[in-house]
């Protein structure tokens, strides 16, 4: 064994790995846009990892357009964004806010409007605000497997259509949505959250075929943990707000670097990124190559966590 490894194996291993480094090294140096100027839509823009990508986006000189549902934490991060415009070396943008639920939908026409009227364009559409869930199947009320939806889903896509003409109007633009690794794995109690997800992996493939030939990419981002409030603002399965930090939630990656993550495959046109730890990143290419052992896991998974639950 030795020997074929040292006689034929190790050089094709070898030659693969430099292939491997020298694809990678060829995609990072791959022409990058600028965002100098560009106008750029947050969702969810008023905390986590939204707030984060504000950030990051003003920081590269967007204009911005912050999305959200509560006025007076849009108006702050804003606020704090003009106020760094001053120590920044590039030429910032004092962002616009437009204050919508995404899981109205009805109320979409009038904030696709408004965020139009902001710059009369749009270059970038960052999907981000989400909520999470936390329940078993058999308690959980159909109306709030509906409402995930609504938020994680239907709002989205919802808004990605209505800005989508603009764009392809003006030949360029880019749309983005942040979706989890539970868009591509299903994990138990989860089952509206990763629904939703999977939901959002489907449909962003799909746009990003049917929209290759206008020249505006889709990037579709699969985050593992963020230490955001998002367990905390999760919703349980009667409705109610579940309330609680998770270790998991906690103990998760710095939002700032995810944001930075986000900015790098925005300028780099990525189709998709995966930013997880390597568990999770392995438990994708599991439910894939060998499904029983996954259903196993999640199976094992389930039993202790309803265990736990009992005790
Ligand atoms: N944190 C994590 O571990 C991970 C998060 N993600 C994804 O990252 C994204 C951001 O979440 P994160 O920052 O972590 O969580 P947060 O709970 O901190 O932020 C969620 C944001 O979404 C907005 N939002 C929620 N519901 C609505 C709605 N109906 N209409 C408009 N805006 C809404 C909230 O704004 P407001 O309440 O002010 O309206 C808030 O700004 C989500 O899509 C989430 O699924 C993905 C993987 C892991
Ligand atoms: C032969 C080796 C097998 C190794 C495979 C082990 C499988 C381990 C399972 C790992 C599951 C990881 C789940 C990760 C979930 C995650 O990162 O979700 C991100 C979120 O969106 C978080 O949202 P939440 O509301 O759930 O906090």
């Amino acid at each position: 064994m030795e020997r074929v490894l040292t006689g034929g194996m190790m050089p094709l291993m070898l030659a693969s790995v430099g292939v491997l480094v020298l694809y990678r090294v060829l995609a990072r140096l791959r022409s990058v846009v600028s965002l100098q100027d560009a106008v750029v839509v947050i969702t969810g823009a008023s905390s986590g990892l939204g707030k984060e990508c504000a950030r990051a986006f003003h920081a590269a000189g967007a204009r911005l357009v912050l999305c959200g549902r509560d006025a007076g934490r849009l108006q702050e991060v804003a606020q704090e964004l003009t106020a760094r415009s001053a120590d920044t070396q590039k030429k910032t943008h004092p962002p616009c806010t437009v204050i919508f639920d995404l899981a109205n939908t009805d109320t979409m026409d009038r904030a696709v409007e408004q965020i139009l009227k902001c710059h009369g364009r749009v270059d970038v559409l960052i999907n981000n605000a989400g909520v999470s869930y936390r329940g078993n199947i058999l308690d959980t009320d159909l109306s709030v497997q509906r409402s995930v939806m609504e938020t994680n889903y239907f709002g989205p896509i919802a808004l990605t259509q209505a800005l989508l003409p603009a764009m392809v109007k003006q030949r360029s633009g880019h749309i983005v949505v942040i979706s989890s690794v539970q868009g591509k794995i299903a994990i138990p109690y989860r089952s509206a959250y990763a629904a939703s997800k999977h939901a959002t992996q489907a449909y962003f493939d799909c746009l990003r075929a049917e929209i290759d030939h206008y020249g505006i990419p889709v990037t579709v981002i699969s985050p593992g943990y963020i230490r955001t409030n998002l367990s905390v603002n999760a919703v349980t399965g009667d409705g109610s707000k579940y309330g609680v930090l998770d270790k998991t939630t906690a103990t998760g990656r710095d939002p700032g670097d995810v944001a930075l993550a986000v900015l790098r495959a925005v300028r780099q046109r990525s189709k998709d990124v995966v930013l997880a730890e390597p568990l999770p990143t392995l438990a994708v290419y599991l439910r894939t190559l060998w499904p029983t052992l996954f259903f196993r896991l999640m199976a094992s998974r389930a039993h202790k966590e309803q265990k736990r639950k009992e005790e």
